[in-house]
């Protein structure tokens, strides 16, 4: 084969790779991968190596980290807590923190890439979300990232309550809470969990098994399993120029997008180095050992536990008791908040590309993505959850909230509990109205063009601004724009829409009703008006016939 087109590095090392595994083809084909570029895939590799420093600080972790709660007296280099009764897992973490060398930064290091993994993942999975790229062929991708969320949860649960002292024990302590609340199981999960009654002996070295052998090992599967899937289907790419459904356009993986990518890793890891070096983070010497008679004040989960803990806070304390005394009770209180945010929410986001489909009939591949403002209803249901999130996160915060504003912290609970129905219903109203002004906006730009700031007078004496074309990579931006399909209009059985027998019945009634409603306002981008007159504009007519003698904006 010519390697007229493939760099000398690729083409020795393939022709290494051929002669002895027969994989030089494979390898040049896979360099040569085509990876489009836009900022926002940056989110998702913020993820990645995150996790990469995980790895290898929580692999440092181990060395010296014991998971057991055996009691000792803590002998080491902290003073304030010499003599003092513990777990040898706190002291062991004491003294990774203490007496380790470079210990401490490998702990604050973990904390602080463990935040970033799950915030990247966050950021990344809205991103995917708003964009539309979990659309097919994604859907399984999309799944896979549900369950990395999900484990990435669990995970940084059962790491921030190994190194036992009193913070950690109050985590622990709600975990405890919820476990036994479960219906029937309840009882006993606990007490496999802990190993006997509460705090029991066994609960560290079983959350260390799950924390460093069980939940990495799966996510490492499952991470490898998604890049897998996303090399093999290719990215999406954002509308522009030349960018369709049938092709990629961007750099190819060797040279420029490796060297992206390795620069990106070392951002990555500085960054974290960084704030492991400067940024105190679970400072765990300053409130002592978990004792379940204290509970440290303004104790806070990590942030992405903060919802369940603000749903806890917001929670009456509702329960039901079944077949009165000696009978079980059904504590409500802790149900709910423990199992209805986090259900709606994974269950929401695992569901969503399936129903979005049923919903618009769409069963086309897509690799061209949607900006935001195009698909107003799944923008509006987004940052709707986003609010119905948010304001239960605000809540896990409570009391702090109480405490800066000045308010009753029973002032902020009964706020709260309006605020979880009601922000998001107002959230989704003004997210879609304003993704429709945005439309109207980009229609009057592709209509009137944009503002030129050459100010010309008339032969009757009128002043008016000449409007320019926009520039042309933003006219293909914006012109990618598809219309959100709807039933039957997305087609027929044949070329990826569905058959109108599929339309009969209640259920088929109620699908082409819901389908016609989240198909949402249509704002064409190309009927020369495009409603532009509401932004204020009022000499765009003019500036195209005065400048240009035809209804096309002229060029300067
Ligand atoms: C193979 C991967 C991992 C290993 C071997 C590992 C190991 C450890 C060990 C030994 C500790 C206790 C040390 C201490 O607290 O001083 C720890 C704590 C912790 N781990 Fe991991 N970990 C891994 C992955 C993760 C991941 C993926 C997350 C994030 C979601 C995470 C989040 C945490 C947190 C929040 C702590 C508490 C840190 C602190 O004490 O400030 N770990 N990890
Ligand atoms: C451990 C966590 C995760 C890692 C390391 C990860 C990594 C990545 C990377 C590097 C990409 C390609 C670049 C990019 O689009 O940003 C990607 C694509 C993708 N990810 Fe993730 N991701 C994670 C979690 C998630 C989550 C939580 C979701 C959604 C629920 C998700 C859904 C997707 C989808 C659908 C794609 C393909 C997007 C496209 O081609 O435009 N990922 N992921």
């Amino acid at each position: 084969m010519s390697t007229g087109t493939v760099p000398k590095p690729i083409a020795g090392t393939s022709s290494f790779l051929d002669d002895r595994l027969g994989a030089g083809n494979f390898m040049r084909r896979n360099l040569r991968k085509v990876f489009p570029d836009h900022w926002s895939f940056l989110l998702g590799e913020i993820a990645l190596y995150s996790f990469i420093v995980l790895l290898l600080t929580g692999t440092f972790l181990t060395f010296f980290f014991k998971p057991s709660m055996e009691h000792v007296i803590y002998e080491g280099s902290y003073a304030p807590l010499q003599g003092i009764g513990m777990s040898a897992a706190y002291a062991s973490a004491l003294e990774i923190s203490f007496d380790v060398r470079g210990g401490l930064l490998m702990r604050q290091m973990h904390h602080w890439a463990a935040l970033l993994f799950v915030a990247g993942m966050m950021v990344h999975m809205l991103r995917v979300f708003f964009t539309g790229a979990y659309r097919k062929p994604r859907e399984l991708n999309w799944l896979i990232g549900v369950g990395l969320l999900t484990l990435a949860l669990l995970e940084g649960l059962t790491g921030y309550s190994l190194p036992d002292d009193l913070l950690s024990g109050a985590g622990l302590r709600i975990t405890e809470g919820v476990a036994i609340s479960l219906p029937l199981v309840g009882t006993w999960i606990t007490f496999f969990l802990f190993g006997g009654e509460y705090p029991g002996e066994d609960v560290i070295s079983r959350f260390y098994s799950l924390h460093i052998l069980l939940i990495p090992g799966i996510l490492l599967g499952l991470i490898s399993a998604h890049m897998i899937l996303m090399w093999v289907q290719k990215h999406t790419q954002m509308p522009g120029k030349g960018r369709t459904n049938k092709n990629v356009v961007g750099a190819p993986f060797y040279p420029a997008f490796m060297a992206k990518a390795g620069a990106y890793f070392m951002f990555t890891f500085g960054v974290i180095a960084l704030l492991g070096t400067f940024a105190q983070i679970n400072p765990i010497w300053l409130f002592g050992p978990y004792t379940p008679a204290d509970i440290s004040a303004g104790s806070q989960p990590d942030f992405y536990m903060g919802f369940l803990e603000g749903a806890l806070r917001l929670m009456p304390s509702w329960e039901i008791n079944l077949f009165g005394q000696g009978g079980g009770t059904l504590p409500l209180s802790v149900l709910i908040p423990a199992l209805v945010p986090m259900g709606i929410i994974m269950t929401g986001l695992a569901v969503y590309p399936f129903a979005e489909r049923w919903i618009t009939g769409d069963n086309r591949e897509h690799h061209v993505v949607d900006r935001p403002r195009n698909n107003p209803h799944r923008t509006a249901i987004g940052i709707s959850a986003m609010t119905f999130y948010g304001v239960l996160w605000l809540l896990g915060a409570n009391d702090e909230l109480s405490w800066v504003l000045h308010v009753s912290l029973n002032w902020t609970t009964y706020v709260g509990r309006v605020l979880v129905f009601v922000a998001p219903v107002i959230a989704y109203v003004v997210t879609y109205r304003i993704c429709l002004g945005l439309q109207r906006k980009d229609a009057a730009i592709i209509g009137h063009g944009v503002e030129s700031g050459v100010i010309k007078r008339l032969p009757h004496g009128e002043y008016i601004e000449v409007h320019v074309p926009p520039a042309q990579d933003i006219e293909a931006h914006m012109r990618g724009k598809e219309a959100v399909p709807t039933l039957p209009g997305a087609g027929n059985g044949s070329d990826g829409g569905v058959p109108p027998k599929a339309l009969r019945g209640p259920i088929g009634r109620l699908r082409a009703k819901m389908s016609a409603a989240y198909g949402g306002e249509k704002i064409p981008l190309d009927d020369g008006h495009g409603d532009g007159h509401g932004d204020g504009h009022g000499h765009d007519d003019h500036a195209a016939v005065g400048a240009g003698g035809d209804d096309k904006p002229a060029v300067h």
